[in-house]
């Protein structure tokens, strides 16, 4: 019926099959205010929007005043710093996000840094691809071992475990993680006595790879800037898979140049797309990727999927799996 039909803004692509289901119950309009030919469409909808869904666009509260029938925004993420949580809730607008259907990609890709950045793997195959390789390697060109290594994990979530049953069960590694609370032993799983909690510091000083995947939020900006480096060995590597934000940059090339680490795998910048000038972009030192986290096939459908079901359930008046508990923001 027509008087049931709600007006949702489709800020970021979505799969044809999604789209429909979309269109089915409602009148979608598609508009990407990061494309300069779709940003006069997306602005101009949004006095009617009851409904937004999409990704990796900052929802301001600026752009909240010009949106003031907006009832729900779907985020296709799990992290949620895009959004003024505090302003959403005051404003009685529902937020809902992703969490579960990427932790094990997400997890894949991290560890997939960790390996590439310890045994150099993108430096190795560019030696092979640019005609290098004229004889056996000597040990300039050795990398790390990770097997048998300590992990440090920040944030001990749900990808914070899939890496922790990754490293503990099937690298052999030690892992220490610190948290803004103890894991229960109970719902450790089969890691149970595989996985330490310690303090951030001792975190730092122990751990042979400190991976971040905290969310962003301002307690945790520039968690790892000059003083956590600083107290890092100067073998540790330092992966970043959640924010840029919780690096700050400046301070990892210094540490970087001045030996105090010995490399960085980075899926994500305080700035993206990356700057071209970015001198990570192209440093010895590091492993830099586009934000792939997530990025395959099945999980980027399925984080699809998920978000649609969460915006029609929302807009049916029902409580979805993926709404997020804006209480305490
Ligand atoms: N690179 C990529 O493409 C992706 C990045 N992410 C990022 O990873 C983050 C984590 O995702 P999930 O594991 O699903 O979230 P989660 O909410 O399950 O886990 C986050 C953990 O961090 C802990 N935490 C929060 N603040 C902390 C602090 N100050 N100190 C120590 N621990 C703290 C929380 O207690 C929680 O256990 C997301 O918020 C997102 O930013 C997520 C998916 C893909
Ligand atoms: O879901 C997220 O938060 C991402 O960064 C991309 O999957």
């Amino acid at each position: 019926m027509s008087s049931t039909r709600h007006q949702i803004l489709v800020f970021r692509e979505l799969p044809e099959d999604q789209l429909a289901r979309l269109q089915a119950a409602h009148d979608v309009t598609v508009a990407n205010p990061r494309v300069a030919a779709q940003r006069d469409a997306f602005f101009a909808a949004l006095p009617q929007t009851q409904a937004l869904i999409g990704s990796s666009y900052p929802i301001t509260d600026a752009l909240l005043d010009e949106a003031p029938q907006l009832q729900v925004i779907s985020s296709i993420s799990v992290g949620v710093d895009n959004y003024p949580l505090a302003s959403l809730r005051e404003r009685g607008i529902a937020l809902c996000h992703t969490p579960g259907v990427l932790t094990e990609t997400t997890a894949d890709t991290i560890f997939a840094l960790l390996m590439a950045t310890s045994r150099r793997i993108p430096e190795l195959a560019m030696y092979v691809r640019s005609g290098q390789w004229q004889r056996n390697i000597g040990k300039d060109l050795f990398g790390w071992d990770v097997h048998g290594k300590t992990l440090g994990i920040l944030g001990m979530g749900r990808i914070g475990m899939a890496l922790a049953r990754r490293a503990a069960l099937g690298f052999g590694m030690r892992v220490l993680y610190n948290n803004r609370s103890v894991v229960p032993e109970s719902e450790l799983g089969a890691l149970a006595g595989q996985v330490h909690y310690v303090a951030r510091d001792a975190l730092l000083r122990e751990a042979d790879f400190v991976v971040s995947v905290v969310p962003s939020t301002p307690e945790t900006k520039h968690l790892l800037g000059a003083e956590a480096f600083a107290m890092m060995k100067p073998s540790a590597i330092v992966i970043n898979g959640s924010r840029g934000a919780i690096v700050d940059e400046d301070a990892l090339l210094h540490a970087l140049d001045t030996d105090q680490i010995r490399a960085a795998g980075l899926d994500v910048f305080a700035t993206e797309p990356l700057p071209v000038e970015s001198p990570l972009r192209t440093h010895a030192k590091v492993v830099a990727l586009p934000h792939i986290g997530s990025a395959t096939h099945e999980t980027r459908h399925a984080m699809a999927e998920m978000a649609t079901s969460n915006l029609l359930q929302v807009l049916a008046g029902e409580q979805p799996a993926g709404r997020f508990d804006l209480s305490q923001a």
